[in-house]
Protein backbone atom coordinates (compact mmCIF):
# COMPACT_ATOMS: atom_id res chain seq x y z
CA UNK A 1 0.00 0.00 0.00
CA UNK A 2 1.45 3.63 -0.52
CA UNK A 3 1.93 6.01 2.40
CA UNK A 4 2.56 9.26 2.74
CA UNK A 5 3.65 11.29 5.78
CA UNK A 6 2.20 14.56 7.54
CA UNK A 7 3.87 15.59 10.41
CA UNK A 8 2.35 17.43 13.33
CA UNK A 9 3.52 19.30 15.83
CA UNK A 10 1.42 16.64 17.81
CA UNK A 11 3.25 16.10 21.32
CA UNK A 12 3.23 19.98 22.16
CA UNK A 13 -0.86 19.42 21.67
CA UNK A 14 -1.43 16.76 23.17
CA UNK A 15 -1.10 17.39 27.11
CA UNK A 16 -3.95 18.28 29.25
CA UNK A 17 -6.03 16.18 26.98
CA UNK A 18 -9.98 15.46 28.83
CA UNK A 19 -10.58 11.86 27.40
CA UNK A 20 -13.41 9.24 28.41
CA UNK A 21 -12.56 5.60 27.21
CA UNK A 22 -15.82 3.91 26.41
CA UNK A 23 -15.36 0.08 26.23
CA UNK A 24 -18.18 -2.55 24.76
CA UNK A 25 -16.85 -5.80 26.74
CA UNK A 26 -18.72 -7.98 24.25
CA UNK A 27 -16.81 -6.82 21.01
CA UNK A 28 -14.58 -9.43 18.92
CA UNK A 29 -11.23 -9.15 21.26
CA UNK A 30 -12.21 -7.52 24.18
CA UNK A 31 -11.80 -9.90 27.00
CA UNK A 32 -8.16 -10.61 25.03
CA UNK A 33 -7.24 -7.13 25.37
CA UNK A 34 -8.94 -6.28 28.94
CA UNK A 35 -5.63 -6.81 30.37
CA UNK A 36 -3.84 -4.36 28.40
CA UNK A 37 -6.55 -1.48 29.36
CA UNK A 38 -5.84 -0.36 32.55
CA UNK A 39 -1.76 -0.30 32.03
CA UNK A 40 -2.79 1.81 28.97
CA UNK A 41 -4.93 4.00 31.27
CA UNK A 42 -2.09 4.46 33.14
CA UNK A 43 0.17 5.40 30.54
CA UNK A 44 -2.01 8.29 29.15
CA UNK A 45 -2.54 9.70 32.30
CA UNK A 46 1.30 9.85 33.63
CA UNK A 47 1.41 11.68 30.04
CA UNK A 48 -0.59 14.69 31.07
CA UNK A 49 -4.46 13.03 29.64
CA UNK A 50 -7.61 13.34 31.93
CA UNK A 51 -8.64 9.78 31.00
CA UNK A 52 -11.88 7.54 32.55
CA UNK A 53 -12.85 4.34 31.48
CA UNK A 54 -16.44 3.34 31.34
CA UNK A 55 -17.89 0.15 30.47
CA UNK A 56 -20.85 -0.27 28.00
CA UNK A 57 -23.50 -2.44 29.71
CA UNK A 58 -26.24 -3.01 26.58
CA UNK A 59 -26.16 -1.51 22.62
CA UNK A 60 -27.41 2.26 22.74
CA UNK A 61 -24.86 3.09 26.34
CA UNK A 62 -21.68 3.98 23.93
CA UNK A 63 -24.11 6.60 22.29
CA UNK A 64 -25.49 7.99 25.58
CA UNK A 65 -21.98 8.52 27.20
CA UNK A 66 -20.59 10.10 23.61
CA UNK A 67 -23.21 12.65 24.14
CA UNK A 68 -22.47 13.19 27.74
CA UNK A 69 -18.27 13.93 26.52
CA UNK A 70 -19.42 16.39 23.82
CA UNK A 71 -22.18 18.12 26.37
CA UNK A 72 -18.85 18.40 28.51
CA UNK A 73 -16.49 19.68 25.92
CA UNK A 74 -14.18 16.45 26.62
CA UNK A 75 -11.18 16.66 23.72
CA UNK A 76 -11.21 13.00 22.42
CA UNK A 77 -13.79 9.77 22.89
CA UNK A 78 -11.66 6.76 22.46
CA UNK A 79 -13.95 3.92 21.82
CA UNK A 80 -12.76 0.64 22.70
CA UNK A 81 -14.55 -1.71 20.27
CA UNK A 82 -15.25 -2.41 16.88
CA UNK A 83 -17.16 -0.37 14.10
CA UNK A 84 -20.31 -1.50 15.52
CA UNK A 85 -19.25 0.81 19.05
CA UNK A 86 -17.33 3.50 16.51
CA UNK A 87 -20.61 3.59 14.58
CA UNK A 88 -23.24 4.30 17.90
CA UNK A 89 -20.35 7.15 18.95
CA UNK A 90 -19.76 9.10 16.18
CA UNK A 91 -24.24 9.68 15.92
CA UNK A 92 -23.03 12.22 18.80
CA UNK A 93 -19.59 13.25 17.43
CA UNK A 94 -20.70 14.37 14.27
CA UNK A 95 -20.58 18.16 14.10
CA UNK A 96 -18.69 18.36 17.63
CA UNK A 97 -14.94 19.17 18.23
CA UNK A 98 -14.28 16.47 20.49
CA UNK A 99 -12.54 13.89 18.43
CA UNK A 100 -13.04 10.10 17.59
CA UNK A 101 -9.87 8.18 19.29
CA UNK A 102 -9.90 4.24 18.97
CA UNK A 103 -8.40 1.14 20.45
CA UNK A 104 -9.48 -1.84 18.40
CA UNK A 105 -11.50 -4.65 20.40
CA UNK A 106 -13.96 -5.61 17.93
CA UNK A 107 -13.81 -8.86 15.53
CA UNK A 108 -12.84 -6.98 11.75
CA UNK A 109 -11.99 -3.36 13.19
CA UNK A 110 -12.40 -2.05 9.72
CA UNK A 111 -11.87 1.66 10.21
CA UNK A 112 -8.72 0.73 12.53
CA UNK A 113 -7.74 -1.25 9.06
CA UNK A 114 -8.43 1.65 6.98
CA UNK A 115 -6.51 3.95 8.29
CA UNK A 116 -3.69 2.26 10.03
CA UNK A 117 -4.42 2.25 13.66
CA UNK A 118 -2.41 -0.89 14.62
CA UNK A 119 -4.77 -4.00 15.83
CA UNK A 120 -2.31 -4.47 18.96
CA UNK A 121 -3.91 -1.69 21.82
CA UNK A 122 -0.31 -0.46 23.01
CA UNK A 123 0.70 0.36 19.17
CA UNK A 124 -2.99 1.88 19.17
CA UNK A 125 -2.14 4.18 22.27
CA UNK A 126 1.21 5.38 20.76
CA UNK A 127 -1.13 6.47 17.62
CA UNK A 128 -3.59 8.41 20.28
CA UNK A 129 -0.62 9.95 21.81
CA UNK A 130 1.66 10.45 19.19
CA UNK A 131 -1.02 10.75 15.89
CA UNK A 132 -2.27 13.74 14.15
CA UNK A 133 -6.09 15.25 14.49
CA UNK A 134 -7.67 15.03 11.02
CA UNK A 135 -11.68 16.25 10.18
CA UNK A 136 -13.15 14.11 7.90
CA UNK A 137 -16.15 13.45 6.30
CA UNK A 138 -19.47 11.34 7.47
CA UNK A 139 -22.23 10.13 5.58
CA UNK A 140 -25.94 10.28 6.50
CA UNK A 141 -28.32 8.01 5.36
CA UNK A 142 -31.60 9.39 6.50
CA UNK A 143 -31.06 10.74 10.13
CA UNK A 144 -28.18 8.26 11.10
CA UNK A 145 -24.79 9.43 10.34
CA UNK A 146 -22.00 6.89 8.86
CA UNK A 147 -18.31 6.60 8.91
CA UNK A 148 -17.57 3.74 6.67
CA UNK A 149 -20.47 2.91 4.16
CA UNK A 150 -23.83 1.64 3.44
CA UNK A 151 -24.65 -1.53 2.27
CA UNK A 152 -27.99 -2.46 -0.14
CA UNK A 153 -28.97 -5.94 -0.87
CA UNK A 154 -26.83 -9.32 -0.36
CA UNK A 155 -25.19 -7.88 2.77
CA UNK A 156 -27.78 -6.02 3.88
CA UNK A 157 -29.72 -9.33 4.26
CA UNK A 158 -26.83 -11.23 5.49
CA UNK A 159 -26.46 -8.56 8.72
CA UNK A 160 -29.73 -8.73 8.85
CA UNK A 161 -29.91 -12.76 9.35
CA UNK A 162 -26.81 -12.76 11.53
CA UNK A 163 -28.50 -10.31 13.91
CA UNK A 164 -30.97 -12.88 14.23
CA UNK A 165 -29.31 -15.92 14.38
CA UNK A 166 -27.19 -17.41 16.63
CA UNK A 167 -24.29 -17.73 14.26
CA UNK A 168 -23.37 -14.31 15.75
CA UNK A 169 -21.67 -15.80 18.26
CA UNK A 170 -19.87 -18.13 15.79
CA UNK A 171 -18.10 -14.85 14.71
CA UNK A 172 -16.32 -14.28 11.12
CA UNK A 173 -16.70 -17.65 10.35
CA UNK A 174 -20.48 -17.56 10.95
CA UNK A 175 -21.11 -14.48 8.91
CA UNK A 176 -19.03 -16.25 6.36
CA UNK A 177 -21.62 -19.16 6.31
CA UNK A 178 -24.69 -17.01 6.41
CA UNK A 179 -22.67 -14.85 3.14
CA UNK A 180 -22.25 -17.91 1.36
CA UNK A 181 -25.68 -18.97 1.72
CA UNK A 182 -26.83 -15.76 0.78
CA UNK A 183 -24.43 -15.03 -2.19
CA UNK A 184 -25.63 -18.11 -3.51
CA UNK A 185 -29.28 -17.76 -3.45
CA UNK A 186 -29.97 -13.76 -3.86
CA UNK A 187 -32.37 -12.52 -6.19
CA UNK A 188 -31.40 -9.69 -7.67
CA UNK A 189 -33.09 -6.30 -7.49
CA UNK A 190 -34.28 -3.01 -9.32
CA UNK A 191 -33.23 0.46 -7.97
CA UNK A 192 -33.11 3.50 -9.25
CA UNK A 193 -30.74 6.58 -8.32
CA UNK A 194 -31.07 10.31 -8.41
CA UNK A 195 -27.13 11.73 -8.40
CA UNK A 196 -26.18 15.34 -8.70
CA UNK A 197 -26.99 15.46 -12.16
CA UNK A 198 -28.15 12.49 -13.10
CA UNK A 199 -30.82 9.55 -12.65
CA UNK A 200 -29.48 5.67 -13.23
CA UNK A 201 -31.52 2.75 -13.09
CA UNK A 202 -29.46 -0.56 -12.39
CA UNK A 203 -30.56 -4.37 -12.11
CA UNK A 204 -27.78 -4.95 -9.01
CA UNK A 205 -26.72 -7.64 -6.61
CA UNK A 206 -25.38 -4.81 -4.46
CA UNK A 207 -25.10 -1.56 -3.97
CA UNK A 208 -22.23 -0.20 -2.07
CA UNK A 209 -22.06 3.57 -0.86
CA UNK A 210 -18.73 4.51 0.77
CA UNK A 211 -17.25 7.43 2.73
CA UNK A 212 -14.12 4.74 2.83
CA UNK A 213 -12.65 2.20 0.55
CA UNK A 214 -12.41 -0.67 2.59
CA UNK A 215 -14.69 -3.56 3.09
CA UNK A 216 -14.81 -6.39 5.52
CA UNK A 217 -11.56 -5.55 6.44
CA UNK A 218 -10.09 -7.26 2.91
CA UNK A 219 -12.39 -6.07 -0.43
CA UNK A 220 -12.37 -2.56 -1.69
CA UNK A 221 -15.57 -1.98 -3.76
CA UNK A 222 -15.82 2.24 -3.26
CA UNK A 223 -11.72 1.73 -4.11
CA UNK A 224 -11.55 5.23 -5.46
CA UNK A 225 -13.38 7.22 -1.96
CA UNK A 226 -11.51 9.69 -0.18
CA UNK A 227 -12.92 10.08 3.16
CA UNK A 228 -12.76 14.24 3.26
CA UNK A 229 -13.66 15.17 -0.61
CA UNK A 230 -17.03 16.03 0.25
CA UNK A 231 -18.55 13.64 -1.68
CA UNK A 232 -19.72 9.34 -1.24
CA UNK A 233 -18.41 6.20 -4.27
CA UNK A 234 -21.14 4.59 -5.18
CA UNK A 235 -20.22 0.92 -6.68
CA UNK A 236 -23.54 -1.10 -7.80
CA UNK A 237 -22.19 -4.82 -8.54
CA UNK A 238 -24.64 -5.70 -11.47
CA UNK A 239 -26.93 -8.56 -11.45
CA UNK A 240 -25.02 -11.84 -11.95
CA UNK A 241 -25.99 -15.21 -12.45
CA UNK A 242 -25.60 -17.85 -10.40
CA UNK A 243 -22.19 -19.64 -11.52
CA UNK A 244 -20.67 -16.17 -12.21
CA UNK A 245 -20.77 -14.68 -8.76
CA UNK A 246 -17.91 -16.48 -7.08
CA UNK A 247 -15.12 -15.96 -9.50
CA UNK A 248 -17.04 -12.29 -9.54
CA UNK A 249 -16.59 -12.15 -5.90
CA UNK A 250 -13.12 -13.50 -6.15
CA UNK A 251 -12.21 -10.41 -8.47
CA UNK A 252 -12.91 -8.44 -5.82
CA UNK A 253 -11.01 -10.32 -3.01
CA UNK A 254 -7.90 -10.12 -4.92
CA UNK A 255 -8.49 -6.97 -6.01
CA UNK A 256 -8.05 -7.91 -9.42
CA UNK A 257 -8.34 -4.88 -11.96
CA UNK A 258 -10.64 -6.87 -13.81
CA UNK A 259 -13.49 -6.42 -11.05
CA UNK A 260 -14.47 -2.63 -12.66
CA UNK A 261 -16.23 -4.85 -15.69
CA UNK A 262 -19.21 -5.95 -12.87
CA UNK A 263 -19.70 -2.79 -11.81
CA UNK A 264 -21.14 0.59 -12.31
CA UNK A 265 -18.98 3.14 -10.36
CA UNK A 266 -20.27 6.81 -9.96
CA UNK A 267 -19.42 9.75 -7.05
CA UNK A 268 -22.43 12.38 -5.89
CA UNK A 269 -22.62 14.17 -2.82
CA UNK A 270 -26.80 12.98 -2.62
CA UNK A 271 -28.30 9.66 -3.47
CA UNK A 272 -32.15 9.06 -3.88
CA UNK A 273 -32.51 6.01 -3.81
CA UNK A 274 -35.90 3.63 -4.70
CA UNK A 275 -36.01 0.05 -5.53
CA UNK A 276 -38.70 -1.77 -6.81
CA UNK A 277 -39.38 -3.89 -3.59
CA UNK A 278 -37.86 -3.33 -0.27
CA UNK A 279 -33.93 -4.27 0.21
CA UNK A 280 -31.92 -4.77 3.49
CA UNK A 281 -29.86 -2.13 4.32
CA UNK A 282 -26.55 -2.51 6.54
CA UNK A 283 -24.49 0.89 7.79
CA UNK A 284 -21.26 -0.02 9.46
CA UNK A 285 -22.26 -3.38 9.56
CA UNK A 286 -24.87 -2.50 11.66
CA UNK A 287 -28.80 -3.68 10.06
CA UNK A 288 -30.91 -0.85 9.56
CA UNK A 289 -34.25 -1.67 7.84
CA UNK A 290 -35.13 -1.85 4.07
CA UNK A 291 -34.76 0.45 1.40
CA UNK A 292 -37.73 2.23 0.31
CA UNK A 293 -40.30 2.18 -2.57
CA UNK A 294 -41.96 5.94 -2.64
CA UNK A 295 -40.79 8.26 -5.29
CA UNK A 296 -41.79 10.89 -3.12
CA UNK A 297 -40.11 9.41 0.30
CA UNK A 298 -37.26 7.29 -1.21
CA UNK A 299 -33.96 6.18 1.06
CA UNK A 300 -31.52 9.46 1.34
CA UNK A 301 -28.05 9.23 1.35
CA UNK A 302 -26.11 12.50 2.18
CA UNK A 303 -22.60 13.70 2.76
CA UNK A 304 -21.25 16.30 6.14
CA UNK A 305 -18.46 17.29 5.09
CA UNK A 306 -15.93 18.06 7.38
CA UNK A 307 -17.93 16.70 10.52
CA UNK A 308 -15.90 14.51 12.70
CA UNK A 309 -12.76 15.14 14.06
CA UNK A 310 -10.58 11.78 14.14
CA UNK A 311 -7.19 10.78 15.66
CA UNK A 312 -5.03 9.12 13.02
CA UNK A 313 -1.36 7.88 12.93
CA UNK A 314 1.17 10.19 11.34
CA UNK A 315 1.85 8.03 8.37
CA UNK A 316 -1.75 7.19 6.63
CA UNK A 317 -2.70 5.88 3.08
CA UNK A 318 -1.48 8.53 0.31
CA UNK A 319 -4.92 7.89 -1.70
CA UNK A 320 -7.64 7.73 1.26
CA UNK A 321 -7.10 11.65 1.85
CA UNK A 322 -7.22 14.67 0.12
CA UNK A 323 -7.12 17.80 2.24
CA UNK A 324 -4.25 18.28 4.48
CA UNK A 325 -3.70 18.41 8.41
CA UNK A 326 -5.39 20.77 10.36
N1 LIG B 1 -22.52 -3.96 26.61
C1 LIG B 1 -23.06 -4.30 25.45
N2 LIG B 1 -23.86 -5.40 25.38
C2 LIG B 1 -24.37 -5.79 24.18
N3 LIG B 1 -24.16 -5.16 22.98
C3 LIG B 1 -23.37 -4.07 23.02
C4 LIG B 1 -22.80 -3.58 24.23
N4 LIG B 1 -22.05 -2.48 23.94
C5 LIG B 1 -22.19 -2.27 22.60
N5 LIG B 1 -22.97 -3.23 22.04
C6 LIG B 1 -23.29 -3.44 20.62
O1 LIG B 1 -22.47 -4.50 20.14
C7 LIG B 1 -22.46 -4.45 18.72
C8 LIG B 1 -21.13 -4.95 18.17
O2 LIG B 1 -20.10 -4.21 18.69
P1 LIG B 1 -18.73 -3.93 17.94
O3 LIG B 1 -18.96 -3.61 16.51
O4 LIG B 1 -17.99 -2.94 18.74
O5 LIG B 1 -17.95 -5.30 18.00
P2 LIG B 1 -17.68 -6.36 16.87
O6 LIG B 1 -18.95 -6.67 16.15
O7 LIG B 1 -16.96 -7.48 17.52
O8 LIG B 1 -16.63 -5.59 15.92
P3 LIG B 1 -16.63 -5.22 14.34
O9 LIG B 1 -17.85 -4.40 14.07
O10 LIG B 1 -15.36 -4.44 14.12
O11 LIG B 1 -16.62 -6.52 13.61
C9 LIG B 1 -22.77 -3.00 18.36
O12 LIG B 1 -24.02 -3.00 17.69
C10 LIG B 1 -22.92 -2.30 19.69
O13 LIG B 1 -23.96 -1.33 19.68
Amino acid sequence: MQKTTHKTNSSAEKQNVKAILIANPTSGSYTTHAHQIDRIISTLRQRGWQAELKLTEASGDARRLSREAVEQHLDVVIAIGGDGTIHEVIQELAGSDTALGVLPSGTVNVWAREVGIPLDLNGASEVLLNGQTRRIDLGKLDDRYFLLMVGIGVDGEVTHAVEKKPVKRFGVIGYLLVAAWWGARYPAFRASLRLNNQIIKVHALQVIIGNTQLYGGAMKYTWKAKCDDGLLDICVVRRQSILRRLPVLLDFLLRRRQRRQWVRYEVSDTINLTTTEPVAIQVDGEPVGHTSTSEEQPTRLTVVPQSLKVIVPQILPEDLFSQPPL
